[in-house]
């Protein structure tokens, strides 16, 4: 099965639950494309001799890479960091990230300011746009492997909401038309 992406409710439990609405309302690819969300399906078996991926960096220009492993005792400061990824956010950058092993969510806001959750499993790989509001979670499975990667030197920099008059959400907003 491709990417899944659903529309969240609004319950305050546990953010590692799914959070799907009742009934299920989903997301396809081209609502998200519309948002500017991309995504490729790769073998992340085979990441580090993948053809697919060495192509897709070289037309992108994703020139950085590191690999980060997110789960407890295996991530240094694991409680803070993962408080800190989803408080809403965005970033000068796009955001790139490719799922190596496990799972977790992108959560990313719609034209109507609605979140949607975007499941990432093995072998996906997504972009989000510069000036996107979003954040990530682990899911009930607690842990992912995920390659990170970036045009150039990597910023981490995240910017919580509200970041409205921020040049990139200004261009983000104009570009998708929101
Ligand atoms: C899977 S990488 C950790 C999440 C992250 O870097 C980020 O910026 C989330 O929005
Ligand atoms: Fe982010």
């Amino acid at each position: 099965m491709g990417l899944e992406a659903w529309y969240m409710n609004c319950s305050d439990e546990d953010q590692r639950k799914p959070h799907r609405l009742n009934p299920n309302q989903s997301v396809s690819l081209d609502e998200l494309r519309k948002l500017g969300v991309f995504y490729w399906k790769l073998n992340a078996d085979t990441y580090e001799t993948d053809p697919e991926l060495e192509k897709i960096r070289k037309e992108q220009g994703y020139s950085y890479m590191d690999i980060i492993t997110i789960e407890r005792d295996r991530l240094p400061n694991y409680e803070e960091k993962l408080k800190m990824f989803y408080e809403e956010h965005l970033h000068l950058d796009d955001e790139i990230r490719y799922i190596l092993d496990g799972q977790a969510y992108f959560d990313v806001r719609d034209k109507e300011d609605r979140w949607i959750r975007i499941a990432m499993k093995k072998g996906d790989l997504i972009t989000l746009p510069a000036g996107i509001y979003h954040r990530f979670t682990l899911d009930e499975t607690n842990f992912t492997k995920a390659m990170r990667l970036f045009v150039g030197e990597p910023v981490w920099k995240a910017y919580n909401r509200p970041a409205d008059d921020f040049d990139i959400r200004q261009k983000y907003t104009s570009f998708f038309s929101l």
